[in-house]
């Protein structure tokens, strides 16, 4: 496998509006495998869009390298871009044109003959439920209706390198369902690499290869679902929820053999990362029934990205 994309110290500071100096990535390396999916997570804020805008040469880099297919950006931005899709967050599609037209155009620009591109476009209006507006122009479209024309036009070309930042936000189900059919054929027809930013932790959990979760500027852990998996305290979590949590429960349930940690989700749910869950299960049922405290839910789980994220992009970490 070679690798697509190589990013390497990168830096991007911006300056506010009182003039302190704001960097919102700090300094960060990865790189991307070609035909690998990769998701970028990170807290709102955290700088995902900001990495995404340098990476797709919409935004000038502070310091650092970024190369696409072994060539810097900075030194042959329109290579870069022959290569790569992008779904921005903002509307960037040409107000001024049609849905059709934003497609054919989008496909010549990248050497599409006409034919190819008119073909392409009916085919893409179609799936994403356009067919009906084709000749409309994108400024009467809602929201999601702009987001499933985005979504279009970025795989038009079918890129080597395509960039998803926050997708299927605005998107409902069914059509969540057919861009992820089309960003996996994609993948799996012409091995295209996928850069994906999300909040929905299951589409990272269902079909990335690699997840990388980032904050405040920095990559906190970078590896596959389970590699992460490793980084909690334990691969189960037990979800204790009192109708009060009463002082020092935490502390006297993290004092059993078989739980690792005790941390307080929130004012009735307690988190009990155990050593064995099985074990641990009963032992806090038979403590909470003979101190009579009353349980309104106790759930076993398989440790999730949320739980992941959470952990690694919170300040109470639990371990
Ligand atoms: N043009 C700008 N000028 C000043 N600060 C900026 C600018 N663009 C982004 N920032 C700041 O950089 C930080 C990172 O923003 P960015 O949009 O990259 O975050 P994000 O991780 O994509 O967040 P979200 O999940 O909310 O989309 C934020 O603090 C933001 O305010």
């Amino acid at each position: 496998m070679s690798k697509i994309l190589e990013v390497k110290n990168l830096v991007k500071k911006f300056v506010k509006a009182n003039g302190d100096i704001h960097t919102a990535v700090n300094d960060i390396s990865f790189y991307l495998e070609e035909g690998e999916i990769f998701s970028f997570l990170g807290p709102n804020g955290a700088g995902k869009s900001t990495t995404i805008n340098m990476i797709t040469t919409q935004l000038s880099i502070t310091s650092g390298e970024i190369l696409i297919d072994g060539e810097s950006i900075v030194n042959n931005p329109i290579a870069a871009r022959q290569k790569i899709g992008v779904v921005a967050q903002h509307n960037n599609l040409d107000r001024g044109l049609s849905a059709f037209e934003n497609l054919v155009y989008h496909g010549k620009y990248f050497g599409m003959t006409q034919s190819a591109a008119e073909s392409k476009a009916h085919e893409l209006l179609r799936d994403f439920g356009l067919a009906d507006w084709k000749d409309d122009y994108v400024k009467s479209f809602s929201g999601g209706m702009a987001q499933r024309l985005k979504i279009a036009r970025a795989i038009m070309h079918e890129p080597k390198l395509l960039f998803l930042d926050e997708p299927t936000t605005g998107l409902d189900p069914a059509y969540r369902k057919i861009l992820w059919q089309h960003v996996l054929r994609l993948n799996k027809e012409n091995n295209t690499t996928v850069f994906l930013t999300t909040h929905y932790m299951e589409e990272p959990e269902r079909f990335s290869d690699r997840i990388a979760v980032y904050n405040t500027g920095e990559i906190k852990a970078i590896g596959t679902l389970a590699e992460l998996r490793k980084l909690v305290p334990s691969e189960s979590i037990i979800y204790v929820t009192l109708d009060k949590i009463p002082l020092g429960l935490e502390f006297r349930l993290s004092k059993f053999q078989t739980i690792k940690n005790v941390v307080k989700k929130d004012e009735k749910t307690l988190t009990v990362y155990p050593h064995d869950s099985k074990k641990a299960l009963n032992e806090i049922l038979s403590y909470l029934d003979d101190s009579q405290l009353k349980l309104e839910n106790i759930q076993l789980s398989h440790t999730t990205l949320d739980d992941i994220f959470i952990h690694l992009t919170t300040e109470n970490k639990g371990a």
